[in-house]
């Protein structure tokens, strides 16, 4: 199977002059989990009732690894993921790559190329990647798979995204809608 449609005109477009990146020297290791957004977060968060909670790892370099349990209230198609479930996904798996040079991030642009049907009842499997930065802006992409690709290398790729990320100040970004976060105190404490 191809991943990223050649031809498809695209607004996401990596540019060639980019930032050298370095890893924050408090990311997570390779193999540690990413707990850097809050709880109640709908992607990974643990207390989200409706959430997706993927679980979120660093790999090596600038890369993450995620996985998530496609349960029968994520059906779209009969029997089969939704694509705005799936969209999410990936969109809360790349925002962990900036996470990885330091810096809350939100999405700017996102993009998802869908290339099999992912049946109710499967895990998914994400392959994150940073592409690279220039200034506030972040370009990442991801690939799902039905198995671990880890572990099985013949792991058949279902559909990929990319993202382009903006780097924020969370305090100011978010100071006029904190209050209304199930997790303010949480967010709160954090800050210190
Ligand atoms: C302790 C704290 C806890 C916090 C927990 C956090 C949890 C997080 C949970 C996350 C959940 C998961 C994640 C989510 O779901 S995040 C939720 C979904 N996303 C949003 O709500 C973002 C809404 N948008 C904005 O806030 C602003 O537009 C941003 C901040 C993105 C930019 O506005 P800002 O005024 O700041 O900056 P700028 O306009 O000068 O742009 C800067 C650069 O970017 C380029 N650009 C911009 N847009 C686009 C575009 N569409 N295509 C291509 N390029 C674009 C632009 O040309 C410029 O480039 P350059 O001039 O440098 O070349």
């Amino acid at each position: 199977m191809k991943i990223g449609y050649m031809g498809v005109t695209s607004t996401f477009v990596v540019p060639d002059d980019l930032d050298a990146l370095t890893r924050h020297p408090k990311a997570s290791q390779p193999g540690e989990p990413i707990n850097l957004h809050h709880t109640q977060c709908h992607g990974c968060g643990d207390d989200a009732p409706e959430g997706l909670h993927i679980k979120i790892f660093a790999g090596d370099g600038f890369t993450v690894r995620a996985r998530m349990l496609v349960e029968p209230r994520m059906e779209g198609g009969p029997g089969q993921i939704h694509g705005g479930i799936l969209a999410t996904a990936f969109d809360e798996v790349m925002s962990h790559l900036p996470l990885l040079v330091g810096g809350h991030c939100v999405t700017a642009h996102l993009q998802v190329d869908f290339a099999a049907g992912i049946p109710v009842g499967s895990t998914l499997y994400f392959e994150g990647r940073l592409l690279g930065r220039q200034r506030r802006k972040l370009y990442t992409e991801v690939v799902a798979y039905l198995a671990d690709p880890l572990v099985d290398a013949g792991a058949e790729a279902v559909a990929s995204g990319r993202a382009l990320f903006v780097k924020i100040d969370s305090a100011r970004h978010y100071a006029e809608t904190l209050a209304n976060s199930k997790a303010a105190e949480q967010i709160s404490r954090r800050r210190g």
